[in-house]
């Protein structure tokens, strides 16, 4: 079965990328760069790579065709909390307009089988953790917002034209490649995991802990850190499931277990055996306090079983690629 994977140059694609050629699919990347690497299609050597956009329906509509393409992995978008919140016409545009006339190309080129990327940020702030598939949507971020804008398109276009689709809802992906080919590489990064690993390789001066006063045990925020490997695997999972006759829906994808951000700098200083300052600073708008999964559903359904359930291992692999990769993938693969 052909593949096309969008989004196949950045984090989480590319790890799914890596998987899927693994369990015999042929894949076909399409990446317009904008956040994305070059680097990591001479990584995974086996994928076609075609710099491109989502929203060039005519671009997809040959791609399906010509290459008899029969499953999409959607994973292009923009996915900042804070910058969503600074500039939320950037995310309605890309996630929701663009993500639009790409789900009309898939429509158009009678694609049977969709993933989606979605995300914890669709529940906004719990009222009950651990977060099952059924807790109310209520984003508190424009980032969120548009996730669920386009799953309940997704859902609509799946009842009227018979689009078989899940959306997978992730908490916070983290960790790398335990290979060591792949890893996270964000410009600007913002993410809380690498950053605490380039302050312990000296590249940062000091991690800022957004929000003190969160009312959690230790007062900082605490999520849910899942290994970008066993996401990439629940995409395998998922799209075995969708071609033996899955009911579409949705998933959530995290270790059930929350860790806050002050656990995380500890865990950090453990692995690495470093330490490096810290500092508090102000809560970062949009951040809820407590994101923690509840990832019955797709143990139950689908076998999900995360291989790199634990904080100390994910570190450990994240802490591999970027002691080898300082600079990223720009430093060279
Ligand atoms: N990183 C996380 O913790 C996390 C958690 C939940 C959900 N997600 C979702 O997972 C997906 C992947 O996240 P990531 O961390 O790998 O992000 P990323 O920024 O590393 O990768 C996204 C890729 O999409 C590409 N892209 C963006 N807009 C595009 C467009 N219009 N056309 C073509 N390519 C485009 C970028 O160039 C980039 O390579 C996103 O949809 C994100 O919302 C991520
Ligand atoms: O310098 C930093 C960076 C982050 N944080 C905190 O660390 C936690 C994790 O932040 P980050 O790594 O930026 O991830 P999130 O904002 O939780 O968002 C990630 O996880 C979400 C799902 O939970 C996804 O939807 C998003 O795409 C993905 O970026 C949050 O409480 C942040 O406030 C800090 O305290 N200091």
């Amino acid at each position: 079965m052909h593949i096309l994977v969008t989004g196949g140059a950045g984090y989480i694609g590319s790890h799914t990328v890596q998987e899927l050629l693994r369990a015999g699919y042929r894949v076909t990347v399409l990446d317009n760069l904008s956040r994305g690497h070059m680097a990591v299609a001479q990584v995974l050597d086996g994928a076609e790579f075609v710099w491109g956009d989502i929203a060039d329906r005519e671009l997809v509509v040959g791609l399906v065709r010509s290459r008899g393409i029969q499953a999409v992995l959607h994973f292009a978008a923009l996915s900042l909390v804070g910058e969503s919140m600074a500039e939320p016409s950037l995310y309605y545009h890309n996630n929701v307009v663009k993500g639009l006339s790409l789900l009309e190309a898939v429509r158009e080129a009678e694609v049977p089988y969709f993933i989606f990327s979605s995300t914890a940020a669709v529940y906004g702030e719990p009222v009950q953790v651990p977060i099952e598939e059924d807790h109310p949507l209520a984003p508190t971020n424009p980032y969120g917002a548009t996730k669920l804008a386009f799953e309940e398109a997704l859902r609509w276009y799946g009842a009227a034209y018979g689009i078989k689709y899940v959306s997978l809802r992730y908490f916070n992906a983290s960790g790398a490649d335990p290979e060591g080919g792949l890893g996270e590489d964000h410009q600007p990064e913002t993410h809380l995991i690498p950053l605490v690993l380039q302050a312990a390789l000296g590249l940062r001066p000091e991690v800022t802990v957004f929000g003190t006063d969160y009312p959690t045990p230790d007062g900082t925020c605490i999520r849910d850190y899942i290994h970008v490997t066993d996401l990439a695997e629940a995409h395998v999972l998922a799209l075995r499931a969708l071609e033996g006759g899955l009911v579409s829906g949705a998933y959530n994808l995290g270790n059930e277990r929350g860790y806050s951000v002050r656990e995380v700098v500890e865990v950090a200083r453990r692995v690495t055996g470093r330490d490096f300052p810290v500092v508090e600073g102000a809560r970062r708008p949009g951040d809820p306090a407590v994101l923690v999964a509840s990832s019955r559903r797709i143990r139950e359904e689908l076998g999900w079983r995360p291989r790199y359930g634990d904080l100390e291992t994910i570190v450990r692999t994240a802490w591999e690629w970027h002691r080898r990769h300082p600079e990223g993938y720009e430093g060279g693969t």
